[in-house]
């Protein structure tokens, strides 16, 4: 039986919880769950705090963990980045009020608070800044204002968080987090459960990033259409009843769906339709 960690709480747990219903997998019916067997799948889902999943997966006792990019490194743990999931998208930046500092260096000599003490230790050390870490659990915006730090390191997705408390970025972004998979360093990733696992979520990529693009054109605008529409592999033509036309059907990029369907009709194409793909195995 795979055994999976799934976040519990916090903004990684619901669209993941999606995530593995889209994918076919039985998830919990109450918040409160901590463990449920999907027996007909043969896969066991523990609901761990999303900061701790890293740490379980480098143990050994579970084979796969859903979790951020920014949690992964901030907990050192012996585990790897195996599937992007594209969701909980942030980024991991300085902030101060308007007029502490401009730039990274600014920060020598002054203290920082975060949650992720292991990431802002790392990037003040590699960056040779000599400044001091302070740990808080949450809402860190308010560490300034209450006299804790003088810059806060924070994940900010909107902006919203740092604009209502008066701050302001400095610098880059630290890094890009987003929600991934994790495996421990060095497990055979080839495990055919595993990997069965991981062409289900892959599948709910696709299915949610592409649409399926059906029409009409004349075989003299194939080519030119066919140009618009390249598909995965190649678009599949079928011949109408109708002489000189022909059916073809193509994966298209969801967000392009509209201007392509445009670009078609102005070459003559007709009978353009989208569909949604409910799931799809690549
Ligand atoms: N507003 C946000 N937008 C996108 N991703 C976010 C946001 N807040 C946190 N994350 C991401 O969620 C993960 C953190 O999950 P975690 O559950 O620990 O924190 P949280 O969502 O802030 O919940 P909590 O209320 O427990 O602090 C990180 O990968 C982080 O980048
Ligand atoms: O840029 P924004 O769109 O405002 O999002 C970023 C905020 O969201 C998260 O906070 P959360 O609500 O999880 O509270 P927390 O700080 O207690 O974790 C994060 O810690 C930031 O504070
Ligand atoms: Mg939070």
């Amino acid at each position: 039986m795979l055994r999976i960690a799934v976040p519990n709480k916090g903004s990684l747990s619901g669209p993941a919880a999606e995530m593995l219903h889209e994918a076919g997998y039985q998830q919990r019916r109450e918040s409160k769950e901590l463990r449920i067997v999907d027996p007909e799948n043969e896969v066991e889902f523990f609901y761990l705090r999303p900061r701790d999943i890293a740490i379980y997966v480098s143990s050994g006792r579970l084979d796969i963990g859903i979790t951020g990019r920014d949690l992964l490194i901030d907990s050192g743990a012996n585990a790897e980045e195996i599937l992007p999931l594209g969701f909980a998208r942030s980024t991991f930046r300085f902030a101060t009020k308007p007029g502490t500092a401009r730039s990274v260096e600014d920060l020598t000599g002054m203290t920082v608070a975060t949650s992720y003490e292991g990431i802002v230790a790392k990037h003040l050390a590699d960056k040779g800044i000599d400044a001091s870490v302070v740990h808080l659990d949450g809402a860190v915006e308010t560490a300034i204002e209450l006299g804790v730090a003088e810059v806060i390191a924070d994940v900010v997705e909107t902006g919203t968080s740092l604009r209502n408390a008066g701050l302001e970025v400095i610098g880059e972004p630290i890094m890009k987090s987003e929600a991934i998979v994790v495996r421990r360093t060095g497990a055979d990733a080839g495990e055919p459960k595993v990997q069965q696992f991981l062409r289900r979520l892959q599948g709910v990529l696709v299915a949610r990033t592409y649409v399926m693009m059906d029409y009409d054109c004349r075989v003299e605008q194939l080519e030119k259409a066919v140009a618009l529409t390249p598909g995965l592999e190649s678009p599949t033509v079928s011949p109408l009843h109708n002489e000189g036309w022909v059916a073809v059907r193509a994966m298209v990029p969801a967000k392009e769906a509209q201007r392509i369907m445009d670009d078609l009709y102005a070459i003559g194409a007709r009978a353009i339709l989208t569909t949604a793909i409910h799931a799809c195995r690549l």
